[in-house]
């Protein structure tokens, strides 16, 4: 395994150069396999997993001997669950990610990595793999009963211990295997196919890119890449903690959501869900308060718990065997390489999600469009903060602030140079609502950059990754994401 952590753009090729790994990894693997899916067994009795065991040991095989005839099982390579095409040039940036061969391959790199090194501890991938068969056999079952739906799983832990990771490795996996599993992300600090700020739901239904993981996506702009339609919901802050009755009331309204669109791709409800969350939740001081919100809403059939040994127990004594919900607890490993990602680097990653937002990427790029409203064709809402709320009364309100008392969590406002840099939803909703729930929870058409205001001329400038216009739709703005003072030159 290669961890590489790049702060720059840099290509790698598979093939030639730094050989990686060679060993007869087959039998080892499979020895590895018995022994993890074994251990899961003591340690959870919920299901009889040597029957899973069985059937991935197949399934794993068909793979293997499918490789064989493409060629050998040395050179394959894969990032998080999605494979590199032999003599491809990927090239990264900003990001730390680890490359995993099962075979043995050989890679050459180019370019500076801030850091590149060869990763012993692998057994944790043999441990995820081994959860991803687990699935596959809910999957199936899932299959021959119809009615019921694939694995619903919730995945939880601190911050940094790879639970982003293990969601794209058990999705990239799942694909391959030719799910359409649907990727579920309640972390506002990090967006997937959207900016920070927002949760996502998105069926997986064509393999994973290498270098940007799910994409972008149509909500951003039109692309070249196979389309994936993400159902979005903005929340403008950047922990649950910091709204947890927001954040409480848009898992309910995402998981009715993704509850009803599953019921029309049956596909798609057989592959089940997978569930990213932020480190916030492990919140004991709450007895979880959120994460049993998730449990019940989603029907979560599945927690896996990364990096922590008392998130696990205390997960186990609440949903596990002794409780009245029953629900299998497993505790998976961390990998070895995850790491912290400080304060400068998130900000940095969160820019580049808001820049690819709205430009693609190198090898997919998008024009975004300019669009200028004057501040009477505008109805723009702040989202409130709890410090905000408390002095919302002092704030300069026009009459039609009416039905948004101060401790509401949405104010009608006129727009100011506080918004420069900023990013507005624009929700499905007439701007014209005045039911704050409804406001609240209607999902996002697309998101804007607030590139100029004019406050003599009383204008806004917006950059947005569609031509048209927005009409009288509802636009949302709050405290998350920061601003980005150099999107636009
Ligand atoms: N085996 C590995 N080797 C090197 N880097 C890794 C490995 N696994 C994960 N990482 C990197 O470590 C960082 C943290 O991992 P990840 O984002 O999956 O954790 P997380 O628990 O989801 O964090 P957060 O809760 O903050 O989103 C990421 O940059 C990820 O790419």
């Amino acid at each position: 395994m290669l961890c590489l952590t790049i702060p720059k753009a840099i290509p790698i090729n598979v093939n030639s150069l730094a050989k990686l790994h060679v060993s007869n990894l087959k039998s080892w693997h499979y020895q590895v396999y018995h022994s993890q899916v074994l251990d899961f067994r003591k340690r959870n009795q919920a299901r009889d997993y040597m029957q899973d065991l069985q059937v991935f040991h197949k399934n794993l095989e068909r793979r293997i001997s499918r490789r064989a005839q493409n060629g050998g099982s040395s050179g394959h390579a894969e990032l998080f669950g999605v494979e590199l095409a032999p003599n491809q040039t990927y090239t990264f940036s900003g990001c730390k990610a680890a490359i995993l061969t099962w075979h043995g391959c050989q890679l050459e790199v180019s370019g500076d990595a801030e850091s590149e090194y060869l990763g012993q501890e692998t057994e944790y991938a043999v441990e995820w793999l081994n959860v991803h068969g687990m699935l596959e056999t809910a999957r199936d079952d899932a299959q021959m009963h119809s009615s019921e739906g694939g694995p619903r799983v919730l995945i939880v832990g601190p911050d940094f211990v790879g639970k982003s990771s293990l969601v794209r490795s058990l999705a990239g996996w799942a694909v391959t295997y030719g799910r359409t599993p649907t990727i579920v992300n309640l972390d506002p600090r990090e967006g997937l196919l959207t900016p920070p700020g927002s949760f996502t739901a998105v069926t997986v239904g064509s393999q994973l890119e290498v270098e940007n993981g799910f994409g972008i996506s149509p909500i951003s702009g039109p692309t070249i890449t196979p389309v994936k339609t993400p159902l979005v919901y903005h929340y403008p802050y950047s922990t649950p903690l910091e709204k947890p009755d927001v954040y409480k009331a848009l898992i309910t309204r995402t998981a009715l959501s993704v509850t009803n669109k599953l019921e029309e791709n049956s596909g798609a409800k057989q592959s089940g869900l997978i569930i990213d969350t932020p480190g916030t939740l492990n919140d004991p001081k709450s007895n979880y308060d959120i994460i049993t919100h998730l449990v019940s809403e989603f029907s979560i059939t599945l927690i896996l718990t990364l990096g922590s040994e008392r998130l696990f127990n205390d997960m186990n004594r609440k949903f596990g065997q002794q409780s009245s919900e029953a629900i299998p607890v497993l505790r998976i490993s961390k990998p070895g390489g995850a790491v912290e990602r400080d304060a400068a680097f998130m900000k940095q990653l969160q820019n580049q999600q808001i820049r690819q937002y709205f430009f693609g990427t190198s090898k997919d790029s998008l024009n975004p469009h300019s669009h200028t409203y004057s501040f009477a064709e505008l109805n723009i809402f702040r989202a409130n903060s709890p410090s905000l709320a408390a002095s919302s009364s002092s704030m300069d309100m026009d009459d039609t602030d009416a039905p948004y008392a101060s401790h509401a969590d949405f104010e009608r406002m006129t727009p100011n140079m506080e918004m420069l840099g900023r990013l507005v939803a624009i929700k499905f909703c007439s701007g014209s609502e005045t039911d704050e729930f409804a406001l609240r929870d209607s999902p996002v058409i697309g998101f804007a950059y607030v590139s100029e205001v004019d406050e003599t001329k009383k204008r806004v400038r917006f950059l947005a990754p569609h031509p048209q216009r927005w009409g009288d739709r509802a636009v949302v703005w709050g405290g998350w994401p920061q601003a980005v003072t150099d999107l636009v030159g």
